[in-house]
């Protein structure tokens, strides 16, 4: 078993940024979604990664893979002829506005039965795989993340997932090791009270009397709830200027991940997690994440039990 990450994001898009930063605009090209953020903190963090996806044919694919390759992330990827989704978003005042987009298309028998395989035997080389990147349920059923977490998990390789509504329901099934949800998203699938720390304590349990063994629900600016097999506690942050929010919560589950690759204590996870997500607000992108300067800040992240639990 190698010491390194696999991190699952079927249909990684092309993000067009035009960024209206002086009178001049400025266009940037990046491999956008989520997985492609958690990638390149985990990678940050001297953590090897394995990228698994897929990709189309055409010209955003073809982009997309010389992307890859000038960031130098190590891509696993089935090709097919639909072409891989976009989006162009603005970017003004650190607003973000969605200017144009198209997801790509649903995966197909085909493409699905042969990306399957080729995750299966990636993950199956990693000590962890982060199951992420989720779409639309129409776009990639939730029964692909329960069965592929499912095969992994029962062959030895621990999942992380960062997934919400049907995905994170259907990954349940597969008992992961660690998930990542935020307040929003458990407020969106009705599941607490984002206001509320006892209803997102309570919401927290369920999830994992439903198979996760460590929940962490990340609350922006308010501390973190990490429900534990010891109990639960409140992950405390010290309070820095805060530039760009976007991301943040890829930064932390990378850097819990990252952690968990290398054998790492839970509660180190965690605090390094907590770390990564806080950093990454401080500056625009959080690819500039720095391992020496997450290494300064875990010192600073606190795990408090918490008193009702
Ligand atoms: N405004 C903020 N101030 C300080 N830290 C933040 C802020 N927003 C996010 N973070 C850090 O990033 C983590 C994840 O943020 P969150 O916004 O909850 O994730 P998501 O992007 O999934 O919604 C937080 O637990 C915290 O450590
Ligand atoms: O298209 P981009 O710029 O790569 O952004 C994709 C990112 O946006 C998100 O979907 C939303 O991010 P935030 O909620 O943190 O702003 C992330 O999960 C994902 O990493």
């Amino acid at each position: 078993m190698g010491k390194g990450v696999m991190v699952f994001a079927p249909l990684p898009q092309l993000t067009v940024m035009v960024e209206q930063v002086s009178d001049e605009p400025e266009l940037h090209l990046h491999a956008g979604g989520q997985g492609l953020w958690q990638a390149r903190m985990i990678t940050a963090l001297n953590v090897p990664v394995t990228f698994c996806a897929l990709l189309g044919k055409g010209e955003v694919g073809r982009v997309l893979i010389s992307l890859f390759d000038d960031e130098g992330l190590e891509l696993k990827a089935v090709r097919r002829h639909a072409d891989s989704g976009w989006y162009v978003q603005e970017r003004r005042d650190d607003e973000r506005h969605v200017v144009a987009e198209n997801p790509g298309s649903p995966l197909g028998r085909h493409d699905g039965d042969e990306l399957y395989a080729l995750a299966l035997a990636e993950g199956l080389k990693a000590s962890i795989c982060l199951l992420s990147g989720a779409a639309d349920p129409s776009l990639v059923p939730p029964d692909f993340y329960s069965r592929l977490g499912g095969d992994l998990q029962r062959n030895g390789t621990a999942i992380a997932a960062d997934l919400a509504g049907e995905h994170l329901n259907a990954l349940l099934e597969a008992k992961p090791a660690f998930i990542k949800v935020s307040d929003e998203e458990l407020a969106d699938d009705e599941l607490a009270d984002k206001n509320d720390e006892a209803s997102i304590v309570k919401a927290a349990q369920l999830l994992r009397d439903r198979g996760a063994a460590t929940v962490v629900v990340s609350r922006a600016e308010k501390p973190a709830i990490a429900l534990m097999d010891d109990g639960a506690y409140q992950v405390r942050i010290p309070k820095l200027t805060v530039r760009d929010e976007h991301g943040a919560g890829d930064s932390m589950t990378a850097g819990v991940v990252a952690v968990l690759a290398q054998g790492g204590d839970l509660k180190d996870a965690i605090r390094t997690g907590a770390a990564a997500g806080t950093l990454n607000v401080t500056q625009h992108g959080l690819g500039a994440g720095r391992a020496d300067a997450i290494a300064e800040l875990v010192k600073l992240v606190e795990l408090e039990p918490l008193e009702s639990s």
